[in-house]
C-alpha cells in the first residue's frame, strides 16, 4: 500500500510518522538517531513562512545577522546561572582531525551567549537603540527524550530575534509585536488557531524576566503544544554580559539595556500536520502548498483516437495555463501508467488541497470537475469561470480548515470551577482554564495530581494497553481571561493550596 496504513484516530503516533515520510516531507537520518533529512516539500513551506515573517520584521527594523555555530565554555559560564538546566543537551567538539582542541567548543543550543559579548561592544550609547538583530539557522539540543520530526529534533531550523531597548516599555511593545507575528504564522499561513499568553514562573524561559507564548491543540491527542515564544528579557542577560549605555538621563551614570529574545521554529510543521492531517494523509492549508491545485486527465479510454486523445490534452493544458496566469500554484499529472484513482491517492497523500478532474464529459460541457481535499467535496466549474472560482474556492479551504481547526479548540478548553471535573475533563482530551495562584510550588503538586490511567488521549503501548498519562501542566495564562474570577475571593482550584487565585491559567497535557 502506498498509503497511510494505520488510523488517525487508533494509532496517532504511527500515523504521524507515516504521513511525514509517506508525503515525502521527512526523512530519518538513521546514521544517528534524534536528526531527520527535511525535503523539498518542507522546504516550500518552511520558505513561505521564512519570507513571510522576514518581510514583517524587516518592517519593523530588524536586520539579518550569522553569528558562529560553536560557543565557548567561557562564555557559557555567563549564562551558568540558568544554563546548567540545560548542560546535558549540550553537545561539544572536543578534537578537530586527530588533536584535540585545547578547549573544548559547545555547538549553540541558542545563541544568547554568541551574540551577547558583542553585543556589549557595539552597544554603547542610547543612539544604538533599539538594538535589533535575527538570524535564520539550525540549533542542537541532544534531547534525552523520544525523538520525533518537526515536534522533538535534536537539530532544528529556526530563526533567532535578539534586540536591546532603552525601557522596559519599550522591550514590552516589540514582545507583543513578535508574539502577534508568531500568531500571524499559525493562524494566517498553517490555519492553526492559537491562544496569546504568558508563561508562569514555572514554566517561562529560567534566563529571562517574562516568556510570551502562542498555545497550540492537538486534539488527536488533548496535548497543548508551545507554538513560539516571545520572551522580554529585562536586564539578566545585559547584567551578565555587561551590555550597558550611558544613561542619557543621568551624567555619568550607566545603564543597562532591556532584551528580547524570540524564537519559531519548524515545530511549527509538525502541529500543522498533526491537526490538519487525515487517514489519506497530509492536508496542506492552501497558502502554504507547493501545489495547490493538481489537474488529472480522466475518461481516456482506448476507444479515443490519438487525435482525440491529443485534443484533449491540449485543452487540458490550457486550463492549467489560466490557472497558472490565475497566480495558482498548479500542475498536471500525464504520468503514463497509473490510473486515475492511482494518482488520486498519490496527491491525496501529499495533501494537495484542490484536485481538478478533466474528462471528455467534462470537455463535452465547458467544465472541469473538482474535489476537495479537506472536506472531499466534489463539484464542477465552467472552464470560463476558472480564474476566479478556483483562487476563490482556495480562499475558502484556507478558512474553512481554520475555522474547523478553531472550533474543536474552543469546545476543548473547558472553564472547570470544581478540581473533581479535571481529570475527567483531561481524560476526555481536554485542556483546561482554572482559577490559580499562579504559583511554583502548586504547579508542581498539580502536575502529580493529575496524573491518570484513563487518559484517552495516552498512546496505547505495543501490548494495547494505555500508557499512564502524565499530569498536566501550566501552558499559559491567557491574556484573553474569562470572567468569574474574584480578585481576593476566589481561590486556587488545587484543594490542597488555599491562596488566592490570581488569573485564570490555562493547563493540560502536554507536548
Ligand atoms: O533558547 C532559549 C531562549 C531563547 N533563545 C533564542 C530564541 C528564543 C528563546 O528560545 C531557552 N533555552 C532553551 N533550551 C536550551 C537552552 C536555552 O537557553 C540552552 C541550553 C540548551 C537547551
Ligand atoms: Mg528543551
Amino acid at each position: 500500500i502506498i498509503g497511510i496504513t494505520v488510523s488517525k484516530a487508533e494509532n496517532f503516533s504511527q500515523w504521524y510518522q507515516e504521513v511525514v515520510l509517506k508525503a515525502e516531507l521527512i526523512e530519518y537520518y538513521t546514521e544517528i538517531s534524534g536528526f531527520f533529512v527535511m525535503r523539498p516539500n518542507t522546504m516550500y513551506i518552511w520558505n513561505t513562512i521564512k519570507k513571510w515573517f522576514q518581510e514583517r520584521i524587516e518592517a519593523m527594523g530588524v536586520e539579518e545577522t550569522s553569528f558562529p555555530l560553536f560557543l565557548s565554555e567561557k562564555s557559557l559560564e555567563k549564562e551558568k546561572s540558568h544554563v546548567e538546566g540545560f548542560a546535558p543537551e549540550l553537545a561539544w567538539v572536543t578534537m578537530a582531525g586527530d588533536k584535540n582542541l585545547d578547549t573544548r567548543v559547545a555547538v549553540r543550543p541558542t545563541s544568547e551567549a554568541v551574540m551577547y559579548p558583542y553585543y556589549a561592544k557595539w552597544i554603547r550609547s542610547h543612539r544604538d537603540l533599539p538594538f535589533r538583530l535575527n538570524q535564520w539557522n539550525s540549533v542542537v539540543r541532544w534531547e534525552a527524550k523520544q525523538t520525533t520530526p518537526f515536534l522533538r529534533a535534536r537539530e532544528f531550523l529556526w530563526q533567532e530575534g535578539h534586540t536591546a531597548h532603552l525601557t522596559e516599555e519599550l522591550a514590552g511593545k516589540e514582545v507583543l509585536e513578535i508574539l502577534e507575528l508568531y500568531a500571524g504564522v499559525y493562524e494566517q499561513l498553517l490555519a492553526v488557531p492559537v491562544v496569546r499568553g504568558r508563561k508562569t514562573e514555572a514554566e517561562k524561559f529560567a534566563g529571562g524576566y517574562y516568556t510570551t507564548t502562542v498555545e497550540g491543540y492537538i486534539p488527536s491527542n488533548g496535548r497543548g503544544i508551545q507554538g513560539a515564544t516571545s520572551h522580554c528579557l529585562g536586564q539578566n542577560f545585559s547584567k551578565m554580559f555587561e551590555i550597558k549605555i550611558e544613561d542619557p538621563n543621568k551624567k555619568g551614570e550607566h545603564l543597562y539595556v532591556w532584551q528580547n529574545s524570540w524564537g519559531l521554529s519548524t515545530r511549527v510543521i509538525g502541529v500543522m500536520v498533526m491537526i490538519h492531517g487525515d487517514d489519506k494523509g497530509l492536508v496542506l492549508p492552501p497558502r502554504i502548498a507547493k501545489i495547490q491545485s493538481i489537474l488529472i486527465p480522466v475518461g481516456l479510454t482506448a476507444k479515443m483516437t490519438a487525435e482525440e486523445k491529443e485534443a484533449h490534452l491540449k485543452r487540458l493544458d490550457e486550463i492549467l495555463s489560466t490557472l497558472k496566469s490565475a497566480g495558482v500554484r498548479a500542475e498536471s499529472d500525464l504520468r503514463d501508467g497509473y490510473t486515475p484513482a492511482w494518482k488520486f491517492n498519490d496527491w491525496e497523500l501529499k495533501g494537495v488541497p484542490l484536485r481538478i478532474e478533466f474528462g471528455p464529459k467534462d470537455a463535452a460541457k465547458d467544465v472541469v470537475s473538482y474535489a476537495r481535499r479537506d472536506t472531499g467535496e466534489k463539484g464542477t466549474i465552467p472552464i470560463a469561470d476558472l480564474t476566479t472560482a478556483v483562487p476563490a474556492l482556495l480562499e475558502t479551504i484556507q478558512k474553512d480548515m481554520y475555522d474547523r481547526a478553531d472550533a474543536a479548540y474552543r469546545a476543548h478548553r473547558l472553564q472547570i470551577t470544581k478540581w473533581e471535573d479535571v481529570v475527567p475533563a483531561l481524560d476526555a482530551k481536554n485542556v483546561v482554564l482554572i482559577p490559580h495562584c499562579l504559583t511554583e510550588p502548586c504547579e508542581k503538586r498539580i502536575k502529580e495530581l493529575t496524573v491518570s490511567d484513563g487518559d484517552q488521549g495516552a498512546d496505547k503501548a505495543p501490548d494495547g494497553q494505555k500508557a499512564p498519562s502524565m499530569g498536566m501542566k501550566s501552558l499559559c495564562i491567557p491574556f484573553e481571561q474569562p470572567e468569574g474570577l474574584v480578585q481576593g475571593e476566589t481561590k486556587c482550584l488545587n484543594p490542597e493550596c488555599g491562596k488566592l487565585a490570581e488569573k485564570w491559567c490555562m493547563f493540560g497535557r502536554s507536548y
